[in-house]
């Protein structure tokens, strides 16, 4: 039978278009609504949703089955992808159930990363929330950004023409309308069908790269670009045996892909509690220490993600890698590692050499993690960062239905918040973002006095 995720249930919520599960089951009652006995408004009040327990209440479960043409159940609900919202009304009342079905907020509403975070808590699975926001152990990394971008404040220069602003940048080459790109992250289907595809349309659409992971690396994503020239990026975990990465690496590049991150921050599995409860399962990347092989195999840029201090930048460097991607894995590897923006400092006080616009055509430094305001882009980009990899955000965007419209949309509030805010610190282009525009002296001295380079 076919099985549904309880985001495509969700999608038919309407009286012309209402679907319902009753006992795992899936059914379209579009038809069958205006004949039940019981009136409409009752089934109406399940629509997209799981209707078992009102359902049982009254009703032999062979009933539906009687009563109803068999072609009209359509598959059953896929385990786990139910969100709480789409779950159990039945303690209330038929009528306080209607007006207890809070209907998906309009896109219009959600203004900010905080809004699109909020929406995808409610309408998330628990299992999908689990693995989305969760991170390592007791989530201090994973909460540890934010505290450090509201540590550097701004230094605004006044009485500057501010107009127009340009945000673009060029990222390993390829132009970005944006200075941000969108991180790789496992699986989205819990947010949207086919996110992948999903995300790799809206980044044609706005300009901006994507980075598929690995576990979405097909040719359906590369289908879904705007056009060839469009670039997409693909994320690779070393554990795949040598011959199976060099194939997968030959097929992306024959695919178009235009460069290769390569995971290096989680040689073994982290421990993620919230996953563990939700029952997530997810293949460990373990990394080796020797990257030639996969040098000598491909032209493509290799960037190394996941570099989480000055000694492996360095490194990175001296090895000819072409970028690195300052990451703890948004929180989610080794719980209590330093927040990517240290790391960068550490970067700018030991080896600014690495930073400087000279060098950005054969190395780039890039970072991710805990991201969520044009404000805290633009001062990793003041500090020396090429771009910022967004992750989570683009997950939460495509939730409650929004699919590519809540992807195009975030990508729209990072592009508004971006500009107004370069010409709030005096700046028309990426390039004026100069360290001296923020003051990140309370950050640095949480920097380790003990490098040795
Ligand atoms: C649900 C989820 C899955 C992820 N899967 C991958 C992955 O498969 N490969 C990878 O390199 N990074 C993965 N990441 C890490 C992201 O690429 C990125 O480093 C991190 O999410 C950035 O932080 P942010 O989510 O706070 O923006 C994942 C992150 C999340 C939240």
């Amino acid at each position: 039978m076919t099985e549904f995720d309880g985001t495509e249930v969700a999608k038919h919520n309407t009286n012309e278009d209402c679907w319902v599960v009753i006992n795992g089951k899936i059914w379209d009652v579009s038809e069958f609504l205006r004949d039940h006995p019981g009136g409409a408004s009752v089934i109406a009040a399940y629509s997209g949703r799981d209707a078992t327990d009102a359902y049982n209440e009254i009703h032999d479960p062979e009933l539906v089955i009687a009563t109803l043409p068999a072609a009209k159940c359509l598959g059953e609900i896929r385990s786990g992808t139910l969100p709480e919202s789409q779950q159990k009304l039945a303690a209330l009342s038929t009528t306080a159930a209607v007006s207890a079905i809070a209907q998906y907020p309009p896109l219009w509403s959600v203004v900010n990363v905080a809004g699109f975070e909020k929406v995808a808590k409610r309408y998330l699975s628990p299992t999908g929330w689990a693995y989305y926001a969760g991170g390592a152990e007791d989530e201090v990394s994973l909460m540890d950004t934010g505290r450090l971008f509201r540590m550097i404040t701004f230094r605004p220069r006044i009485l500057r023409r501010v107009e127009p602003v340009s945000t673009a940048v060029k990222i390993l080459g390829f132009p970005s309308s944006l200075p941000i790109y969108i991180s790789p992250t496992g699986s989205g289907r819990y947010a949207y069908p086919n996110a992948e595809s999903v995300l790799a349309r809206a980044a044609g659409k706005e300009g901006v790269v994507y980075c598929m992971p690995t576990t979405a690396a097909h040719e359906s994503v590369f289908e879904a670009r705007s056009s060839p020239d469009q670039p997409l990026f693909f994320q690779l975990y070393t554990t795949r045996k040598q011959t199976k990465a060099l194939a997968m690496i030959k097929k992306l590049k024959a695919l178009g892909a235009g460069a290769l991150f390569l995971t290096v921050d989680s040689p073994v599995l982290s421990r993620r509690e919230r996953d563990e409860q939700a029952k997530v399962t997810e293949t460990p990347g373990v990394s080796s220490g020797d990257l030639k092989w996969i040098q000598q195999a491909t032209s493509m840029p290799l960037i190394l993600k996941g570099v989480q201090t000055v000694e492996d930048a360095v490194l990175a460097y001296d090895h000819g890698i072409q970028g690195i991607v300052l990451s703890n894995h948004g929180g989610r590897s080794l719980d209590t590692a330093q927040a990517p923006i240290i790391t960068l400092l550490e970067i700018r006080k030991h080896a600014p050499h690495l930073l400087a616009a000279g060098i950005r055509d054969k190395f780039q430094v890039f970072i991710d993690g805990g991201f969520r305001r044009g404000t805290d882009v633009l001062k990793a980009l003041a500090l020396g960062a090429s771009a910022v990899g967004i992750g989570r955000p683009f997950l939460y965007s495509m939730t409650a239905g929004y699919g590519e419209a809540g992807a195009v949309r975030l990508l729209q509030m990072f592009r508004a918040e971006i500009e107004t805010n370069m010409a709030l610190a005096g700046a028309t282009a990426i390039e004026e973002l100069v360290p001296e525009m923020v003051n990140s002296e309370r950050a640095e001295s949480e920097m380790s006095r003990r490098i040795k380079l």
